[in-house]
């Protein structure tokens, strides 16, 4: 039993981390298809990538899906995960209990490894797989963490990376990181798209062995990979070949040649048998591949034949409950009452909401403390713009003959910090959501925590920048100082920033970077036109509701009114005749000499609080609607 389940990943490195049930994994009849506009017919085409594919992936094994380029491996192993389900149809079952394929889940606990480094860039290893373990072991102490993490990371051979940067890990490196931070809650399945592309021979053959290794202990892993070497393709138990959207071999990779032969393929001597499997699925041998695939189906080994189906999957040790409770035990750094309440749950629990909020927040300042200079540019930006601005317009904000003058730097200051407030997020966040469909994909946390997380360190951000910006500006253009008017117009600044913030991040959440790039500016200077250059009378009657509904027009309303507003004196005068000089004068002929100032400031904070609304529901669709 023991040997069973320990598995030699390296020399010193012995297994014992078990997954807490195996999982077998079966599909029917899968099929997928896509529709796309085809420009010259003018209408709808349906692509069909899978034709009804079938098969069975074990406990205990390292199943390759192989297939030429196009032939529809990450699109089968995306359905099978419940990664991205658009378009499927067919049946999934785990452990006996039938799913559709369409559903997005997690299938059986599983988790999904993507092509791209899904990792924190500015977090060291050991803050990773400890934040990580943070929110994934609720029911573990803060000990039992510490040497879950520890042996993870010794079992990838990661122990000697534990204060590097994750960005300064070799391309090696950061996929076994990827697997340990998946390791740590112990899944029983887990999906790996491309997993060796972009590493060298040996990088890839040593992650190979260890997926092979995790294999042994329980696990069904399934990983594609394009074309496996000779080397590489030794350390897999079964292949899953797809050709064309269809599957040409399923089985066990010592029995592929002898299937492909009694088809009449023949791999010629010294041949890597996966080139070869890889040339008859690319067409290469002109023959008719379902025809063969229906041969290497029906294709049974003799009883001569000296491989064993069963010697690779084999876990004894996990078929018995009181053998899984004794294997546990010897897990040496988890009390047994501990093992006790684990298998019972069958579970590694998340962390609660409260605990999930504060561990992210605690990880979104981590990763900001070492990307501080991101913020340092943007208070910077906000300073260096607020003194150009203070030295163009510098005491026009007291003067009757530059009245006009003040409003443009009132007008100029709206449009900076609604520009800087939304592209900030407009254009960051598409980069974000590959990292928190993952996360959330493989259960680190709920939405609602990552939200608040990274709000609570994006709020802030942006009102620091606004409050340097103002307060420098204002002073210099010399605008009154009175508490009540300054405050208003600050608070009505910041307002209007966190504002247009939440409109670049339902932008940023629900549309591709490149329409986001030119939405987010075009629909600040949409908004910019009602508050400025037209007033409402001037308004054709069908656009009169993009007025009432311009957060951009409210705060700018607001802003202006509380320079001029608030029956201000009449304002000095240094030339001989100034056409402003009563404040209410100008605000009559600009249209704004009736502003409610409460209900324009409810405008702009209920805009704010739709937009992030919106944006939640967009993401949890979008995470949970693949
Ligand atoms: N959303 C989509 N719209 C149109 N075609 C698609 C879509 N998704 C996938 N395809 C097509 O389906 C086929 C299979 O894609 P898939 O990514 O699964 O292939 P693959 O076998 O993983 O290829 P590779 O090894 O090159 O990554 C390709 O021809 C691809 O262009």
């Amino acid at each position: 039993m023991e040997d069973a389940c320990a598995v030699g990943l390296s020399n010193n490195n012995v297994v014992s981390l078990l997954p807490r049930r195996t999982v077998t994994l079966e599909f029917r009849n899968i099929t997928c298809s896509v529709n796309s506009f085809s420009l010259t017919k003018l209408k709808y085409e349906q692509k069909q990538i899978l034709k009804g594919v079938d098969g069975c992936f074990k406990p205990g094994e390292l199943t390759t899906i192989c297939g030429p380029s196009g032939a529809g491996k990450t699109t089968l192993l995306n359905i099978l995960a419940g990664y991205t389900t658009r378009g499927a149809a067919g049946e999934i079952s785990v452990n006996g209990s039938c799913a559709c394929a369409s559903q997005s889940s997690g299938r059986g606990g599983a988790r999904y490894i993507r092509q791209q480094d899904d990792l924190r860039a500015h977090l060291t290893v050991r803050e990773a797989m400890s934040l990580a373990a943070a929110l994934k072991l609720a029911d573990f102490s803060a000990h039992e963490k510490k040497e879950k993490v520890h042996e993870v990371l010794s079992l990838l051979s990661l122990s000697g990376t534990y204060q590097t940067l994750c960005r300064d890990l070799s391309g090696g490196q950061k996929r076994r990181l990827a697997v340990a931070l998946e390791l740590l809650s112990d899944p029983s399945l887990m999906f790996l798209d491309e997993p060796t592309t972009g590493l060298d021979s040996s990088s890839s053959t040593s992650l190979i062995s260890l997926l092979n290794g995790l294999a042994r202990g329980g696990r069904t892993i399934v990983a594609t990979i394009h074309q496996p070497s000779a080397l590489l393709f030794e350390k897999i138990d079964s292949v899953y070949c797809l050709a064309q959207g269809r599957a040409l071999y399923h089985g066990p990779r010592a029995r592929l040649l002898p299937a492909l032969t009694s088809a009449g393929l023949k791999c010629p001597p010294y041949h890597n048998p996966a080139d070869f499997l890889m040339e008859v699925a690319s067409g290469e041998y002109d023959v008719d591949l379902v025809k063969v695939a229906g041969v290497m189906k029906r294709y049974k080994p003799d009883q001569s034949e000296a491989f064993d189906p069963h010697s690779v999957p084999t876990i004894p040790a996990l078929q018995h409950t009181k053998d899984i409770a004794l294997e546990l035990k010897s897990m040496p750094f988890i009390s047994d009452s501990k093992h006790q309440q684990i298998y019972k749950k069958n579970m590694y629990r998340q962390s609660g909401l409260l605990r999930q909020t504060w561990i992210l927040l605690y990880r979104n300042y981590l990763m900001t403390t070492r990307n501080y200079s991101l913020f340092m540019y943007r208070v910077a930006a906000h300073v260096v713009i607020a003194l150009l601005f203070g030295y163009l317009y510098l005491g026009v904000g007291s003067e009757a003959s530059s009245v006009l003058g003040n409003y443009v730097y009132l007008y100029g200051s709206m449009l900076l910090v609604v520009y800087t407030g939304k592209m900030s997020v407009t254009l960051s966040f598409p980069l974000e959501m590959d990292i928190l469909r993952a996360e959330h994909f493989n259960r680190w946390y709920n939405l609602g925590p990552y939200i608040v997380s990274i709000l609570a360190v994006e709020l802030p951000f942006q009102m620091i920048s606004c409050v340097s910006y103002v307060v420098l500006s204002y002073w210099l253009t010399d605008n009154p100082l009175e508490p009540t008017r300054a405050t208003l117009f600050l608070a009505t600044i910041v307002a209007t920033s966190l504002c247009a913030q939440a409109w670049g991040y339902f932008i940023g959440s629900t549309t591709p970077t490149k329409i986001a790039v030119f939405l987010g500016p075009v629909l600040a200077c949409l908004f910019s036109v009602f508050g400025f250059c037209l007033a409402l009378s001037d308004t054709p009657k069908p656009f009169k509701w993009l007025h009432h509904v311009s957060y951009f027009r409210a705060g700018f309303h607001i802003a202006v009114h509380s320079v001029y507003g608030f029956n201000r004196t009449k304002m000095h005068c240094n030339k001989e005749y100034c056409h402003y000089r009563t404040p209410s004068k100008f605000l009559t002929e600009m249209d704004m000499e009736y502003i409610d100032v409460g209900g324009n400031m409810a405008v702009v904070l209920s805009t704010t609080v739709i937009m992030h609304v919106l944006t939640c529901i967009a993401l949890w669709y979008r995470l949970n609607k693949r």
